[in-house]
């Protein structure tokens, strides 16, 4: 069955979002947060690796995996075609709709501003990231946001961290919060698995 962009920011209380300096490590990234119960794995295009690793990391059992940093319209396709089933962009634009809908990947487009939330949600788009989230606003500006417009599902990205995931996952408008903290460079480059694990514990412990 197809999960909806709603389906999935409620699989887990945190997307971790992931840069593949290394494709080797891909896999086995994956099948560590996955063992500690975090399986919608962000993939980002901020790297040369990116859409292989998605396509590794797609064939790891449990995870679910999506593509990030989509700031190009042809990105789409490509992510797609590479086994993405979900997109993340910082922002949005005219071209990242139609990329968006001709596609067919479900996206959570970025937001940083209330017009921004109300022209995105007349482009049909109701669950949004708001990045970069602290920076923006934090817990404040979402809280206020849910004021005038309550029909909206958030995703904050942008300097959470574990200790302050929680005050942004009690909010009703939040179903997750997206941050790299699960997935410390140094870590990956030694191949510590069992620390990421441990991260991705801790997170999914968080709701
Ligand atoms: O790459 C993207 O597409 C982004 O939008 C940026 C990321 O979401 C943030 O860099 C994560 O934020 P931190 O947890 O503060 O590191």
């Amino acid at each position: 069955m197809t999960m909806t962009l709603l389906d999935i920011m409620r699989t887990s209380a945190v997307i971790p979002v992931i840069a593949i300096d290394d494709p080797d490590h891909a896999v086995p990234l994956a099948r560590a947060l996955v063992a500690g119960g975090i399986r919608v794995l962000e993939v980002t295009l901020r790297t040369k690796h990116g859409l292989a690793a998605i396509r590794a990391m797609s064939a790891v059992e449990g995870a679910i995996v999506g593509v990030g940093t989509l700031t190009k319209p042809e990105e789409f396709a490509a992510a797609r075609d590479a086994g993405a089933v979900f997109g993340v962009s910082p922002g949005l634009t005219a071209a990242l709709i139609a990329a968006a809908k001709s596609s067919g990947l479900p996206l959570l487009p970025g937001v940083m501003t209330p017009s921004e939330v109300m022209a995105a949600r007349e482009q049909g788009f109701q669950q949004l990231k708001l990045f970069p989230a602290v920076p923006a606003g934090g817990v404040g500006m979402l809280s206020a946001i849910g004021g005038p417009l309550p029909d909206v599902t958030f995703c904050p990205t942008g300097g959470i961290s574990q200790e302050t995931a929680s005050q942004f996952l009690a909010l009703k408008n939040v179903a997750c919060v997206g941050g790299s903290w699960l997935t410390p460079k140094d870590a990956i480059a030694a191949g510590n698995w069992d620390r990421i694990t441990e991260l991705a514990k801790a997170a999914s412990g968080l709701r």
